[in-house]
């Protein structure tokens, strides 16, 4: 019988962790065993070489602002192949900081601002930045969310509790 398996990349799991993030892999691997499908998991943390083409899915969770740093300073030594394996339509499932990381820029909520890795172009201001409306500015964003996509209809149940507003850019959809 055929044997489907699948690779999946946790990237820093270890340290973008604080919502419960591992349990999107642990739900992937539920599902996947339904079907017959095997999942091998890498965490991919600091100083750990990535390579693109050795994945078949990534994960990149949230995590707090100063995790946030530590991993932005490693990983413009990932950032080409992580590039690469997007520009490669590879799967990758990216939650609030890990998202953010992937844009241009995120500033935190003390004000300091760093760069992500630019392979997407949004960028994520602070909450009280004059950017946003007075509706938005001042709060942060804390609760269970459900999410439609309306171009395939799918619905997606989280939870999220971030400060960070993040504006999308050219190209890039709710
Ligand atoms: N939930 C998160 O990943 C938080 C991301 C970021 N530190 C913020 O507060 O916006």
């Amino acid at each position: 019988m055929t044997e489907y398996k699948l690779n999946l990349g946790h990237l820093y799991g270890d340290l973008m962790n604080t919502y419960g993030d591992y349990g999107n892999y642990l739900a992937l691997k539920y599902y996947a065993e339904q079907i017959g499908v095997k999942i091998n998991y890498k965490l991919i943390s600091l100083h750990d070489p990535f390579k693109a083409d050795d994945y078949d899915i990534l994960l990149f969770g949230g995590g707090q602002d100063y995790e946030e740093e530590v991993v932005a300073k490693d990983l413009p030594q990932k950032s080409g192949e992580i590039k690469k394996y997007i520009e490669n339509n590879g799967s990758l499932l990216a939650v609030c900081a890990g998202f953010q990381l992937l844009g241009s820029t995120i500033q935190f909520a003390d004000g300091k601002t760093i760069e992500g890795i630019g392979v997407m172009p949004h960028k994520t201001v602070n909450l009280n930045s004059p950017k946003l409306t007075d509706r938005m500015r001042g709060k942060r964003l804390i609760g269970n969310i459900v999410i439609k996509n309306n171009e395939n209809g799918e619905t997606y149940h989280g939870f999220e509790n971030h400060q960070g507003r993040t504006f999308l850019g050219k190209g890039e959809k709710h």
